[in-house]
Formats: C-alpha cells, structure tokens, sequence
C-alpha cells in the first residue's frame, strides 16, 4: 500500500515508519534522464524495470525505444501502470514478485529504481548465477550499500563473487528530495557492467564461490592460515611471492586480481582431491 497511508504526519512530531515496500517513486525527470544517459552506454534492447510503481521509468525507456519488461508486485499500483502504459509499444507488465519469477533466457540490461529492503536479494538473483544473462545495470540504491558494494578491499564472499564477474560503480550520489515520499537514507546510481574478460571463468565459478566463502569467514584471519586447508607450506610460499604480500597479511586484504591469482595457483598446483567444493548461492 502507498505508504502515505501509512507515514504519521510530521508536524505530529512522531518519527515517520519505515516504507517497507520501499515506494519512493522518483519525482524529478532530470534523474530519469540521467539513468537513461547511463543506460545508453551498454544498450541492451531488451530492459527491466524492477519495481516499476507509476512508471517514472518504465514509459521514457520504451519512448527511447527499449522494449521494457516491467515488474510490480503491488496489484494496485500495477494497474493504474497498466492504465497509463495504454497502448505505448514495446512495454510488458508483469505483476509478480521479481524474487519469485522466471528470468528472462536472452541478454537483458536493469534500469530501476530498486526496494531498499530487497536489494541485495535483487542483485543476487541478477549476478549470483553466472548463466544468468544479465549484461548492464543501472539502479538506484541506498548510498551505504553502493559503498558497500564497490569498496575496497572486498571482504564479503557474495560481493567478491559478483566483482569477479562484473565492474561495480557508484556512479552518483542522489539525494532523497528527489523521491516523493523521500526516503530516510541518501541514495545512489549504481552501475554494472559484465566484464567482457571475467576474473574466474564461469564454469569454474561454484568452485571459486566454494573457496572463498570459507576462506573469507575470518577476513582479519593471516593469510597462511586462512588458506591453508588447500596449500602445503611449500605452495604457500610460491603464492605469497606471487601476490607480492607477506603470509601474515589479512585474508580480508586481498583484491579481485589476487583472488583470481590464488584460484588459479589451487588449479595448477595442488592435487585435485584438495580443491575447495562448489560451494555459494545458486538459483536461477
Ligand atoms: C522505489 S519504488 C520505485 C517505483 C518507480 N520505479 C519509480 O522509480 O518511481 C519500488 C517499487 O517496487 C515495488 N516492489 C516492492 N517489492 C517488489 C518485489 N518484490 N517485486 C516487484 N516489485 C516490488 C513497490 O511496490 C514499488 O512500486
């Protein structure tokens, strides 16, 4: 339900309650138009729109010239859209919850405007999978999970596993007065990109997942030990050379490259009944 229902005014003095379906519908064509511009980088012809509400994104994308596969699981909202989609081309509504639907099979791109509760579960289903066929994003989001998402050094298994498959970017700040109602949090643009030469190939991916969700459950655990379920001593020292690091470092420490480096080196040297076991968040 719209959350204005919901909000106790203000002037009342109460602190206003969280919008848990998360509608703060943008407000401000000029930030349409920016994600637009963004999208037009990496074109995909076919967009999704997570979240449509009243379709501040979803009609400019099929005016551009997208074909625009709307999502909005608010049944309400879903058929005032439904009234002022009319008989615009190129869009498909869907009422269904994204978390729950079957994804598109051919090369899609995302231009939305995302719940904030659901954010991470969006992502994950967008770039947990490598065979999913998502190429380019871009999406607003709360400002702290974009940091979150594009710091360095990444010290969390999930995030580590999109960034080896796809460049994450905060592209922009964007501040809550550009949403109605505004949201209590600063936002952001964030954009992904596939990466046309991914870190860890994408059949060796569940393994990788398998590696560093254990490996990382410690980020601040030295290196040595934190590895040492899969290299001999004499392998470690070979990798720390390799890495440029001393064996003491944090495991939390490491980049995207050294990573794909230690996977690697687990490939090429150590017996295969020693290599880590599929392991990670798969569904497509
Ligand atoms: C932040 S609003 C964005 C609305 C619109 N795209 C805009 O930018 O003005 C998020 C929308 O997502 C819808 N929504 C929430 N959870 C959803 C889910 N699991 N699947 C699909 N839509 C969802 C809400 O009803 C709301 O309309």
């Amino acid at each position: 339900m719209m959350s204005k229902n919901k909000r106790p005014s203000r002037q009342a003095g109460r602190p206003a309650l969280p919008n848990f379906s998360g509608q703060h519908l943008i407000r401000d064509k000029s930030l349409v138009r920016r994600m637009i511009e963004l999208a037009r980088l990496s074109p995909q012809p076919l967009v999704l729109d997570i979240g449509a509400g009243a379709g501040a994104l979803t009609l400019p994308l099929a005016q551009e010239g997208w074909q625009v596969l709307a999502i909005e699981n608010d049944s309400r909202i879903a058929e005032k859209l439904r009234g002022k989609i009319g008989e615009t081309e190129g869009i498909r509504l869907v009422e269904t919850d994204f978390l729950e639907m079957p994804l598109p099979r051919k090369p899609f791109g995302v231009v939305a405007n995302i719940p904030f509760a659901i954010t991470t579960a969006v992502l994950g289903r967008l770039m947990d999978h490598p065979a999913v066929p998502f190429r380019h994003g871009v999406l607003i989001v709360e400002f702290g999970a974009a940091r979150r998402f594009t710091a360095d050094p990444v010290t969390q298994a999930r995030i580590l596993g999109w960034r080896m498959q796809f460049d994450l970017k905060l592209a922009e700040p964007v501040s809550p007065d550009r949403f109605s109602p505004p949201p209590r949090v600063h936002c952001a643009i964030l954009t992904v990109r596939r990466k046309n030469e991914p870190l860890v190939r994408p059949s060796d991916h569940a393994r990788f997942m398998g590696l560093v969700t254990q490996a990382l459950r410690v980020p601040g655990a030295p290196l040595h030990a934190a590895l040492g379920p899969w290299f001999t001593p004499a392998q470690l020292k070979h990798l720390v050379k390799l890495l440029r690091v001393d064996r003491s470092v944090p495991v939390g420490a490491l980049n995207e490259r050294q990573w794909a480096a230690v996977f690697e080196t687990i490939i090429r040297y150590v017996e295969p009944y020693r290599w880590p076991k599929a392991g990670g968040l798969f569904r497509w």
